[in-house]
């Protein structure tokens, strides 16, 4: 059976329903959202992470071509393509959200009627998204020891559950060890419930306990996704994976990140934006304040992992070291 969270977000004939990440397990709650601005305000509030603001910006710009029903079509376009911009706005360091208004505006490009192109573009971008989490999770899985601890850090959504689909599918025996991944528990909540509910012997740490862990010997491989990866293979990804990485490389545990593709249009890491959140999101967890009045927060929300530090970048076209990025692209260009 497919997780729960493999499909969490979905166009309905009232608008886009997203399940609300922030506090699931403990609830399952759907939140409706009527207009692609009201989508682009869930994804900016955490409503979905990860993998998920990609499908929420899929369908809300097929909410956009609804609302641009009945404007001449260069003025549709237009305010396709400014619903495409608050979209991608919401979280700078994803990547994934400029390819999802892509591929919907691919689609209402290659069609007359602006909403059955919209819709189409929408769903060959949902199925384009799950192939190459698959290849990715089939090329991740071949990497992995045949019984073995890995340490993952955050979320990697789709990225992970397809890696431990594939890794079950050759009858490897995992065990997982998860951060909590504050403030919003990422790792705590969505991986842990997730791999519990694989069938994943799956253990949960302090985000401080990583290096610990690894000096010990207790894990074989660290394995996080990756907002993006640069063309010289900098891995950006949730905030304390550069911390994971420098320890794993100090007790050589090898540090795998996995991303669909390495990001073309940026050369290195400068190229990429770091999102800065709040810092009231650290003095808060489930909504319950968790630190004295006296402190101030401070949210990096990304951090930036130099290449000396990463084993293998693994991507849906197979494993590169992260200075070989270039090589995916030598084969015919598709991303
Ligand atoms: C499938 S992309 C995975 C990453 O986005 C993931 O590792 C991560 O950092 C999630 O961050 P989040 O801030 O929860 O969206």
């Amino acid at each position: 059976m497919e997780p729960v969270l493999a499909r969490s977000v979905r166009l309905e004939p009232d608008g886009v329903h997203v399940l609300d990440r922030r506090n699931f397990p403990f609830e399952r709650v759907w939140v409706r959202c009527a207009t692609v601005a009201e989508v682009a305000a869930a994804i900016e509030d955490m409503v979905t992470q990860s993998s998920g603001p990609y499908f929420a910006a899929l369908w809300g710009m097929v909410l956009a071509a609804r609302e641009a029903r009945g404007l001449p079509r260069a003025e549709a376009r237009a305010s396709l393509e400014r619903a495409g911009e608050l979209l991608v706005s919401t979280r700078r360091t994803n990547n994934a959200l400029r390819k999802a208004v892509a591929a919907v505006l691919a689609g209402v490009d290659a069609s007359d009627d602006l909403e059955a192109g919209a819709l189409a573009g929408a769903h060959a971008g949902d199925r384009r998204y799950r192939d190459r989490s698959r290849r990715l999770g089939e090329a991740t899985a071949a990497l992995l020891p045949d019984d073995g601890a890995v340490l993952t850090h955050c979320w990697a959504d789709l990225y992970l559950t397809e890696t431990v689909k594939a890794a079950q599918a050759r009858g490897k025996r995992l065990r997982f060890v998860c951060t909590e991944t504050r403030p919003y528990l990422q790792g705590a909540r969505l991986t842990a419930e997730t791999l519990g509910e694989m069938g994943v012997d799956t253990t949960l740490i302090t985000d401080g306990t990583g290096a610990a862990v690894m000096s010990a010997g207790e894990v074989d491989v660290l394995l996080t996704a990756a907002d993006r990866v640069t063309m010289d293979g900098h891995v950006v990804n949730k905030v304390g994976t550069l911390g994971l990485a420098v320890a794993a490389h100090a007790f050589d545990v090898p540090f795998l990140a996995m991303v669909q593709a390495p990001d073309r249009l940026a050369p290195t890491a400068r190229d990429v934006p770091i999102e800065h959140r709040p810092g009231e999101e650290v003095l808060h967890t489930l909504g319950r304040r968790t630190a004295s009045d006296r402190a101030r927060g401070r949210y990096p929300a990304f951090d930036v992992t130099p290449p000396r530090f990463v084993t293998t970048v693994v991507t849906d076209r197979g494993a590169y070291a992260p200075h070989e990025l270039a090589d995916y692209y030598a084969e015919d260009v598709h991303d």
